[in-house]
């Protein structure tokens, strides 16, 4: 592993695909322009919108959105994780699936979210993800990176699910991707004190790209995307406009915290 920069993207997203793919690339442009080699897209990156509008685009959405990262990646030469698009299943459902490709335009990893969000928030809206997507059913991977480390993915609500980044860990994990869309009721009080929790009890770096601001109806995101280091000192943070959230991933840092926290080796459980 090397030292690099990594760059979250924080974009507010439509419920319309073209547009959105403009914004992620005029973003990814700007990272790329920022030295990064490793840039992930937030969840919904390519559409949010209204869940029946979401299922009936969502063949032209996945098509689209996979074939934008193999364009971007190969285009700008870099590494880059799609945080969260719906791939059709083919029972009218989709999967919220986060994909990452390598500067050739290769797939290395893809995972399809697990924990749904179906959570009825006092701000006026009530989530049902499940009435649309269908769970996976696989644990998330890690991809070795023999130059930017051991990347491991997971999708915006996973992050209240410990377990979930343990069992990275116990893989190998040195970078853990949460890509969201949080919404800014919750994200206000959890966002940023779920994301150091998963930082430092793996003492791994976090990735978090994210959606902000106001997309359609009622719907309101949080914003902060940020890069949070093995301490769980934050390392960058986007604020709440679209734009990118860059930090350096050292792998000095990372055997550093390791060495003077070494909490991963003496675990009992799990
Ligand atoms: O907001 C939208 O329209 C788009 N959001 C999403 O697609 C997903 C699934 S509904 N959001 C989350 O998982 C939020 C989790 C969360 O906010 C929490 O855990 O508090």
């Amino acid at each position: 592993m090397k030292s690099y920069l990594a760059a979250a993207v924080q974009m507010t997203s439509l419920p319309n695909l073209q547009k959105n793919l403009i914004q992620a690339e005029e973003l990814i442009d700007l990272a790329v322009r920022r030295g990064a080699e490793l840039i992930a897209l937030p969840e919904n990156f390519s559409f949010l919108g209204d869940e029946q509008e979401k299922l009936t685009q969502a063949e032209a959405i996945a098509r689209e959105s996979e074939k934008f990262l193999k364009t971007m990646a190969q285009r700008f030469q870099v590494t880059l994780l799609g945080g969260g698009f719906p791939v059709p299943v083919g029972n009218g459902k989709v999967y919220n699936t986060a994909l990452l490709i390598d500067p050739s335009g290769a797939e290395l990893a893809r995972y399809e979210k697990v924990h749904l969000f179906d959570v009825n928030v006092p701000d006026g809206n009530t989530y049902q993800e499940s009435g649309t997507v269908l769970a996976g059913v696989r644990l998330p991977p890690v991809y070795p990176s023999k130059e930017l480390g051991n990347l491991g993915l997971s999708v915006c609500y996973d992050v209240r699910f410990p377990e979930l980044y343990r069992h990275l860990a116990q893989m190998g994990a040195e970078v853990l991707f949460v890509p969201a869309a949080f919404t800014a009721f919750t994200g206000k009080d959890h966002w940023q004190v779920l994301l150091q929790a998963r930082a430092i009890e793996n003492t791994c770096y976090v990735l978090a790209p994210a959606q902000t601001g106001r997309h359609y109806a009622m719907r309101q995101t949080h914003g902060h995307a940020m890069i949070i280091d093995p301490w769980g000192m934050v390392l960058a943070d986007a604020g709440d406009e679209p734009g990118v959230a860059i930090a350096a991933i050292e792998p000095s840092r990372l055997e550093q915290v390791r060495r003077q926290m070494p909490s991963l080796q003496h675990r009992v459980f799990i």
